[in-house]
């Protein structure tokens, strides 16, 4: 379990899942995440993530491969590793007629060590809505009702499925906030999301899934190191595409056009970006909606998708 001097909390190695069927949702992927690490699963829609984590759960027993939570098997050996973990489901589905604070106690029933309610509404935002039934509830306050029974037994290692889908702007940096506290206090967070941005500013490491095997994986920064850099603009009427100078001279390593508006993706940002401008003031040309993005983790995510679709 010690490698490189990190305890690996999660170790997953060749892992397969087939459904009934045959289909192969997980198609040997291997990864490890380390304790009080935040590590977030992506990709697109049916790539894999929910069906990679509910074996992490140990919900279902691998078709092939192996899991590690903890030490242990979460199938077999659920016992050991139930009380030790927090779950966080796509979906909850909770008594509608319980009240917010009901709904915890019946929790805290079923929760090895549960901690007093309170401890888990009032950091998620819900302490002000202990008397109300989960059916009043927004689709939002659902979730963090979801995320604060997966902290009631005080995990050591807390897998989020989508924990932020639905929640507003706020509601979204909130949970991020309670997530890197969590870190910070060791524990162990797996979380799969469609939101870049959070993958991006809140995973210490990732996994970018695409059709059940893993495309691309490290820190954010590492993922997107080597991908190109965007510009975009449009030229006023009488312009075109052709008017700006050979694109090969600006760095540019890749473009589209659709009428006057300009999309130019390059590996040298600082000098694609100081021609395009310098051409434009002696031009005495005005770029509208003018657009400069250093490589991001959607430019990566999307170019994986792209060049998987190329290679098929
Ligand atoms: N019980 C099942 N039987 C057969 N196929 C299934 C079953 N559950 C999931 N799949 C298929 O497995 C693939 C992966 O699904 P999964 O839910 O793991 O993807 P995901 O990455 O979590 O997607 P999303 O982002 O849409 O939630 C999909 O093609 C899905 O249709």
């Amino acid at each position: 379990m010690d490698i490189d001097g990190h305890e690996h909390v999660i170790e997953v190695t060749d892992l397969r899942r087939v459904y009934g069927g045959g289909f192969e949702a997980v198609r040997g992927i291997s990864f490890s995440v380390a304790r009080g690490e935040i590590f977030a699963l992506l990709g697109t829609n049916g790539a894999g993530k929910t069906s990679t984590v509910e074996l992490l759960e140990g919900l279902a027993a691998p078709a092939g491969g192996r899991v590690r939570v903890l030490g242990h098997d979460p199938y077999r050996e659920r016992a050991a590793v139930r009380p030790r973990t927090g779950v966080m489901l796509q979906e909850g589905g909770f008594p509608a007629e319980l009240t917010v604070a009901e709904t915890a106690r019946m929790w805290a029933g079923c929760t090895t060590g549960a901690r007093p309610e309170a401890e888990v509404l009032e950091p998620v935002g819900l302490a002000g809505k202990r008397d109300v039934r989960v059916k009043q509830l927004s689709g939002g306050e659902r979730r963090r009702l979801d995320l604060a029974l997966a902290l009631l037994g005080g995990p050591e290692v807390l897998f989020l499925d989508e924990p932020t889908t639905g929640l507003d702007a706020e509601g979204r940096r909130d949970t991020w906030e309670l997530v890197r506290r969590l870190r910070d206090a060791d524990t162990t967070v797996l979380l799969t999301t469609h939101y870049l941005e959070e993958a991006e500013g809140l995973a210490d490491r990732l996994a970018i899934l695409h059709e059940g095997r893993i495309a691309a994986s490290g820190t954010p920064a590492e993922v997107t190191a080597g991908r190109p850099s965007r510009i975009s603009f449009e030229l006023p009427e009488g312009y075109f595409p052709g008017d700006l100078p050979p694109l090969a001279e600006l760095g540019v390593c890749g473009h589209e056009s659709d009428g006057r508006v300009v999309r130019l993706r390059t590996r040298e940002l600082q000098r694609t970006a100081t021609a395009v401008l310098v051409w434009a003031e002696r031009a005495g040309v005005e770029l509208r909606g003018l657009d400069v993005r250093s490589a991001s983790l959607e430019e990566a995510f999307l170019g994986i998708a792209r060049d998987e679709e190329a290679a098929v």
